[in-house]
């Protein structure tokens, strides 16, 4: 399904013209109140002053909530995808904190992000979380969504490896496709070797990622407490951040810092459980 072309100017003016199609970054996306909402929401104790960046501390979710990979963790709402392929969204509607308030789906709305997909909207959001030195391994999202991922950053700053799909890759997607429709989150396949792009993302931010990048390319977080080698001819987004975030990486030899980061990653889930649905409203 082709879901590309902007169908706003506003997400036009984001794209980042140096990457293949398409990929957009929205800077401020969500305010430092809304920032630190969420990050309750999600049970995170914060300590919040308005007009300063939140410090963020571990706290108790509910540890049935998580579920623990090898290098982060995560949260799926509103809930694990089911069926024997696992690709089927049992539905219920996203928690109000991850959609209406703050007016998340409406921002996407206007944005146009969802627009050209078969639900015109996010059903499902997975909540990373990374400590410093943690990340998610080069891998693709795979089939079971609509090629278009959208995600908000909350806490630390990172940069997202973006690889171009190697012959090998291909080839892995032929035969998946030949046997099924299965999610190709296959993360631990793909040591690779340097990222041929990379794209800042600094907490509040926005990331869209569309075809044919969400199809042809592979992406992930190194592992590392420092990213490095940063400015105008190594990050791919660079024109697009705000000064203040390009100042302080200069005034920092080029160099961010991880801290600990949360991102929600909103997807549209294709099959959705229509049985479960029509008792918790359309989504
Ligand atoms: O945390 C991120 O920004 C990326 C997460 C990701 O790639 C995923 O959940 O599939
Ligand atoms: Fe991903």
């Amino acid at each position: 399904m082709a879901v590309s072309n902007p169908s706003s100017d506003l997400l036009a003016v984001s794209q980042i013209t140096s990457l293949p199609d398409s990929f957009y970054y929205v800077p401020q996306f969500i305010s430092l109140e809304e920032e630190a909402y969420i990050l309750q929401k999600a049970r995170y104790r914060t300590l919040f002053f308005p007009t300063q960046p939140v410090k963020l501390t571990h706290d108790a979710i509910p540890s049935n909530r998580w579920t623990h990979l090898s290098h982060r963790r995560l949260q799926a709402h509103p809930s694990v995808l089911s069926g024997k392929a696992g690709d089927v969204l049992p539905s219920a509607p996203l928690p109000p904190w991850l959609s209406t308030f703050p007016p998340i789906a409406e921002r996407f709305e206007k944005l146009g992000v969802f627009k050209n997909t078969k639900h015109g909207a996010a059903n499902h959001c997975l909540v990373n979380e990374y400590n410093a030195g943690e990340g998610i391994m080069p891998h693709e999202d795979g089939g079971a969504y609509s090629p278009v991922v959208a995600t908000v950053s909350l806490g630390g700053t990172v940069c997202l490896d973006v690889y171009e799909k190697t012959e090998h890759d291909r080839t892995v997607d032929k035969a998946a496709a030949a046997t099924s429709a299965v999610d190709g989150r296959d993360e631990e396949k793909n040591a690779r070797s340097k990222p041929r792009w990379r794209i800042l993302q600094p907490p509040r931010s926005l990331l869209v990622t569309m075809d044919p990048a969400y199809t042809f390319t592979i992406h992930g977080i190194s592992p590392i407490a420092i990213d490095e080698d940063l400015g105008p001819e190594t990050v791919a987004n660079w024109e697009l951040l705000e000064e203040d975030v390009r100042k302080s990486i200069m005034d920092n030899g080029g160099s961010s810092t991880r801290g600990l980061r949360i991102s929600l990653t909103y997807r549209e889930v294709l099959k959705v459980n229509k049985a479960v649905s029509a008792i918790f409203g359309k989504r």
